[in-house]
């Protein structure tokens, strides 16, 4: 049974697939601190949040269960990725769910600012008719500066577009074309607060984007200029937004984010031109079911070890890439283990060859479960896996190279795994057979065919007669079962290797016994 915890308010309907999953308990656990996450997170296996709880590495590193983080929301700045990805846990969010929402939303922000609608509203209901006061401007013909044009940004310049605004936009990812296609001048970041009567923010909060707008960039507005964040708090210096407030600089703002949520005794809050909301720019009925049906069925997918899609700490991998690549994923993560399980010594490098059909595909993905495979050999399962596999790697110094080759044996395809340790260097190739799935075809130099699967013993030996029968022999006289066994040999009297599928684990004894057999250099036990 799985355990998972949702320790933000996440709608019922969206998460109803996961209640319904037999094997899944979902706990709803809401407002909880650091230390009572800390206390809990050790029994379930995957973490579902909105903005609130802030994922902290002692959370993560508390989480001993934890497979996954999902977050029902675009912004994962709550979460510490890097933590999540060194603990191997992968973090996915929600990023399509709540897009018209928020745009929607920075668009009444943009709205309410323009025409004063908040404090007009409180005074009326504080009962005075003032008419004098709320004197607004028009959105028409207005330049309406958007930094960051991805979804949500490209939303709200569709709906300026629709009140007959300009919109100027700046995003390091924008193309011409986009921009030619979204009908919006693709700017500068000078460019777009020079030019701009409102500047709306749709960027994540990073480290690039963190005060992106601050003291300097106020100082080449326009007097007057309007400024939104419904983005992240810290995307907008408050400081340098409240200094361009009080001089006059700044006409208004609208806030649905703040640096620090909830805020507390901000400035901003009692400032009359400032319009703000609590973080409602996801908060509808649409889109809190939009993005708890999405992380809900993915986090499903992470449990049942099925693709998945939106995860933030893993490279994405294009549809068309991980179809033809997904049949591989055995084959690489079996050559992984076969070859770690082989090699003596310290881990120094890894060379995963591809040939044949992976010629012209983007195989990183196939590397990386690769390497997942020599890790958890090496690191155990619960410590290594395809999430953490490279940061694993680079930390312990493992040099990691992928090769593509025309050279594939005659295989329709071919991928060769070579390990160099502090000792030795081995090379497994294995291949995909059309219709009967992995194989391994070269261990040590030697030509195999071998189903990669089960308990298996590796014989180095010297060619003479008599070896193989005192192996089985052994082996019988030990209740060992043989299911198939291959030999092969360098020339006739050199060395020579068997390699045998057995029906159980041999004990060490009993390898110990075959180790000390005549002609025989080593005995390795394998598992697959
Ligand atoms: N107030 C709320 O309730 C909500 C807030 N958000 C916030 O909105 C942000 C944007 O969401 P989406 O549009 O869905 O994400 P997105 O990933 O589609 O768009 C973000 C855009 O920002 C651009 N960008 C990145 N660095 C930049 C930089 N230095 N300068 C300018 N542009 C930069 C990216 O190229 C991308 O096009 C989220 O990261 C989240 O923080 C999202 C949903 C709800
Ligand atoms: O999706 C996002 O990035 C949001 O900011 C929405 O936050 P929320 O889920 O409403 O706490």
């Amino acid at each position: 049974m799985f355990k998972v915890l949702v320790s933000d308010p996440l709608s019922e309907f969206g998460i109803q697939k996961l209640l319904d999953a037999e094997d899944v308990q979902v706990d709803r656990k809401t407002g909880l601190s650091e230390a009572e996450l800390i206390e809990i997170i050790g029994e379930y296996d995957a973490l579902l949040v909105r903005s609130q709880t802030k994922v902290t590495p002692a959370i993560i590193e508390a989480g001993k269960k934890l497979k996954a983080i999902g977050r029902a929301g675009v912004g994962v700045d709550n979460i510490d990725l890097a933590a999540a990805t060194n603990a191997g846990v992968v973090v996915i969010n929600a990023p399509d769910g709540n897009t018209i929402s928020t745009a929607e939303h920075s668009f009444a922000m943009i709205m309410a600012l323009a025409r004063r609608i908040p404090p007009a509203y409180k005074k009326l209901v504080d009962g005075e008719w003032d008419r004098k006061s709320f004197t607004g401007v028009e959105l028409n013909n207005k330049v309406l500066g958007v930094v960051g044009l991805g979804r949500i940004g490209a939303e709200v310049a569709k709906r300026g577009k629709a009140f007959n605004m300009k919109i100027v936009a700046f995003d390091p990812f924008l193309t011409q074309e986009r921009a030619d296609k979204l009908g919006v001048q693709f700017a500068t970041l000078e460019e777009v607060v020079t030019l701009a009567d409102f500047i709306t923010v749709h960027t994540p909060l990073t480290k690039d984007t963190k005060y992106i707008i601050n003291t300097k960039e106020f100082e080449k507005m326009k007097d007057g200029v309007r400024i939104v964040n419904c983005a992240r708090g810290g995307i907008i210096n408050e400081q340098a937004l409240i200094a361009a407030l009080e001089s006059g600089k700044v006409a208004g703002a609208a806030l649905d984010v703040f640096e620090q949520e909830p805020p507390l005794d901000n400035p901003l809050l009692k400032m009359p031109q400032v319009v703000v909301t609590p973080h409602l720019g996801a908060s509808t009925i649409e889109a809190q079911e939009n993005v708890a049906i999405d992380v809900s069925e993915e986090i499903l997918h992470i449990l049942h070890d099925e693709p998945f899609k939106n995860a933030v700490n893993l490279p994405s991998v294009p549809a068309n890439v991980m179809e033809k690549v997904k049949p591989y994923f055995d084959l690489n993560e079996k050559l992984g283990s076969l070859i770690a399980q082989t090699a003596v010594g310290g881990l120094k490098e890894v060379i995963v060859t591809y040939s044949g059909d992976l010629t012209d595909i983007d195989t990183a993905a196939l590397t990386r479960t690769t390497l997942k495979g020599i890790l958890a050999y090496h690191l155990g399962s619960a410590a290594a896996n395809y999430v953490n596999a490279p940061i694993l790697a680079k930390n312990r110094d493992i040099h990691v190279t992928e090769q593509k080759s025309t050279y594939s044996g005659g295989f329709s395809n071919l991928v060769t795994v070579t390990l160099k340790t502090s000792q030795e260097e081995k090379t497994v190739s294995g291949t995909l057979l059309n219709g009967y799935g992995p194989r391994i075809v070269k261990i040590d130099g030697y030509s195999v065919d071998l189903l990669p699967q089960g308990h298996l013993l590796l014989v180095h030996h010297n060619d003479r007669p008599g070896a193989i029968g005192r192996v089985g022999t052994v082996l019988g006289n030990n209740n060992v079962n043989i299911a198939t066994m291959q030999v092969g040999r360098r020339g006739v009297g050199g060395q020579a290797i068997m390699l045998l599928t057995v029906d159980k684990e041999v004990s060490p004894d009993v390898l110990d016994t075959l180790g000390e057999l005549g002609e025989i250099t080593s005995v390795t036990q394998l598992e697959l």
